[in-house]
């Protein structure tokens, strides 16, 4: 069945662990396929495009696709390939990530892969750069999908996500700002921001990327809120409070969340507060898939936090 979003990227099984020392939680990850989840909570037509390996992982990850109404349909299981994994260790400056995914299946995917007539009709296309990051071939396949995407008329969506454990700086800009001039609407993080654009001030970075021909900046400034800022209007959101477990994937229930409610209401401003309430919702528990909040949660706090 044709899908409205279509995500593209790498699922990986997390290992999350709450405190130094303290067992592993296991549960689920990969940006692009949190975004996929949050955003089939809020009841959008769904569906991820990558590859998994024929392993128990990946079979965990079909599975959790399935249980959560996302399209598996361009989902790859490539025989005698890993699936990815990756752990969660937090300290004082946050979580941090340690993976394992190095010659996973889908890292391994080619642009001659991709299911062309998907991605000509699909409304939208969300991707991330850590799917840039993780291999030349996959960064072939993520311009690709790109290009295919613009060619037949659909929006780009694309989180900046910038991971410098899988690839240095420079280059991340390079391939970051060529994708942000293809894209419709940007998601960048203030941290990964800041560092690729050299800017301080949430406003200039915006207007930087609005100057690319970006036609929605998104942009999340982590216990600040979110800037909104498209040509003609930005507008701030002020922060939710909420007591934090855990931050991991906080900024792809954001992603998910907005394009959910940008596909229902075509209003970035509408969109962007309910990812910034879906996303203070989703730091309440632990992992980047268990917390993400329903659209019947958001709709529901964002009516007693008016
Ligand atoms: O870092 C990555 O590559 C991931 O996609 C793992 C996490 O789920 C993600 O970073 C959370 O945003």
């Amino acid at each position: 069945m044709p899908v409205d979003l279509l995500c593209l990227g790498e699922a990986m099984v997390e290992f999350n662990q709450r405190e130094a020392g303290g067992p592993y939680v296991q549960g689920f990850g990969g940006d692009t396929s949190n975004a996929a989840i949050c955003a089939a909570r809020q009841g959008t037509a769904s569906g991820y495009l990558s590859a998994v390996g024929d392993d128990a992982f990946g079979a965990m990850l079909l599975g959790l696709w399935e249980s959560e109404g996302v399209s598996v349909e361009h989902v790859g299981r490539y025989a005698g390939t890993p699936t990815g994994i990756y752990f969660v260790t937090h300290g004082p400056a946050g979580h941090e990530f340690t993976y394992r995914r190095a010659g996973s299946a889908a890292s391994l995917m080619r642009p001659a892969d991709l299911p062309v007539e998907a991605l000509r009709t699909v409304k939208i296309l969300h991707l991330s750069a850590i799917s840039q990051a993780i291999s030349s071939a996959a960064c072939d396949t993520a311009f690709e999908a790109v290009r295919l995407v613009r060619e037949a008329g659909g929006l780009v969506s694309y989180d900046t996500n910038l991971r410098l454990s899988l690839w240095p700086l420079e280059r991340a800009r390079a391939v970051i700002h060529a994708t942000a001039g293809l894209s419709d609407i940007l998601l960048p993080g203030l941290d990964d921001a800041r560092q690729l654009t050299g800017l301080d001030e949430p406003r200039e970075i915006a207007d930087f990327y609005l100057a690319m021909g970006v036609k929605v900046v998104a942009l999340t400034l982590g216990a600040e809120g979110a800037l909104i800022a498209t040509p003609d209007r930005a507008e701030i959101l002020l922060p939710h409070k909420v007591d934090l477990v855990d931050a991991t994937g906080a900024g792809d229930a954001f992603d998910g969340a907005f394009l959910a409610e940008f596909l229902e209401t075509g209003d970035p401003f509408r969109a962007g507060r309910h990812a910034n309430a879906a996303a203070a919702l989703s730091v309440r528990g632990l992992g980047a898939v268990a917390p993400q909040p329903t659209r019947a949660q958001v709709e529901a706090f964002l009516r007693t936090s008016a």
